[in-house]
């Protein structure tokens, strides 16, 4: 299967996972990263979810899936480990609701990569649900191959840029776009030296000034 990928803006939309196991832990922690609205279905969950639940993150309905359960979910997540049940949600799934199922059976509209997140930042990886087990392992070698600095280091190209943008046009905002990718600054963001990559952009915004 040839998916599309994408990176959606779900704020403020209504997401609807059904169980409450470990997997269903894995997908509300990638959705806590969101604004979106989620609730939990099941008359069950784990320790780690109830913390959710108590502290407010996630609605918690404690009790058997039911269609209605899927009323104005714009994404729903299947993810109990009763194939029957999660037969029962895709059943209840209207065609304009985006449906994953944990267990890769039936009615697949969306499947999850793994997330290696620095800020803005963010590396996906998927196998197409051909080996979880790769994703998972290329994501560990990714997470260290851009290690947290990564954060710092986009903040400030995304800054630089800005900046970039209001004073200069044509070939002058190319050249300096380009630049500011140079090895150099990265290295500094790493090593902690963010002044001097200020002071770079100053001086070099300066002189094309
Ligand atoms: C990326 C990640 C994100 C997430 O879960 O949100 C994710 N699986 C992760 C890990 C993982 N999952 C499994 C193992 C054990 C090793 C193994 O079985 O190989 C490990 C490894 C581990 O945990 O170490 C078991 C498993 N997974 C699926 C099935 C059903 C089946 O394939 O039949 C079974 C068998 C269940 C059983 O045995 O009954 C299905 C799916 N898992 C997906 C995503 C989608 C395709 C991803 C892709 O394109 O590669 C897809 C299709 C649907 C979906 O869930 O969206 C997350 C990364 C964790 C991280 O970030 O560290
Ligand atoms: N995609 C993945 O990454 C991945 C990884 C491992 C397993 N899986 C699949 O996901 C399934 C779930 O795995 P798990 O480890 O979270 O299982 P789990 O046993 O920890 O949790 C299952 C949850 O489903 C809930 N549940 C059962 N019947 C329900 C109902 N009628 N309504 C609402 N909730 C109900 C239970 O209360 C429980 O919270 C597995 O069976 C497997 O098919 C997927």
């Amino acid at each position: 299967m040839n998916y599309f990928p994408l990176l959606m803006n779900i704020d403020y939309k209504k997401v609807v996972v059904v169980g409450g196991g470990h997997v269903a832990r894995q997908k509300v922690e990638a959705l806590l990263t969101t604004k979106a609205l989620v609730t939990v279905i099941s008359p069950e969950v784990t320790e780690t979810l109830q913390h959710y639940i108590n502290e407010g993150l996630v609605t918690w309905k404690d009790k058997a899936f039911e269609p209605a359960d899927l009323d104005d979910a714009a994404l729903i997540f299947a993810v109990t480990n009763d194939e029957g049940v999660n037969n029962a949600v895709e059943e209840a799934a209207q065609h304009w609701q985006l449906l994953s199922r944990a267990d890769a059976k039936g009615r697949v509209d969306f499947i999850n990569p793994a997330v290696v997140r620095r800020g803005d930042f963010v590396v996906t990886v998927s196998t197409s649900g051909a080996s979880p087990g790769l994703t998972r392992q290329v994501k560990i070698d990714l997470a260290e191959q851009y290690g947290e600095h990564y954060t710092q280091y986009v903040a400030f190209l995304k800054e630089a840029r800005q900046k970039i943008l209001k004073v200069f046009t044509g070939d002058l905002k190319k050249q300096l776009l380009a630049e500011l990718l140079d090895p150099q600054i990265l290295q500094w963001m790493e090593q902690g030296e963010k002044q001097k990559c200020e002071a770079w952009l100053e001086q070099r915004i300066g002189e094309k000034r």
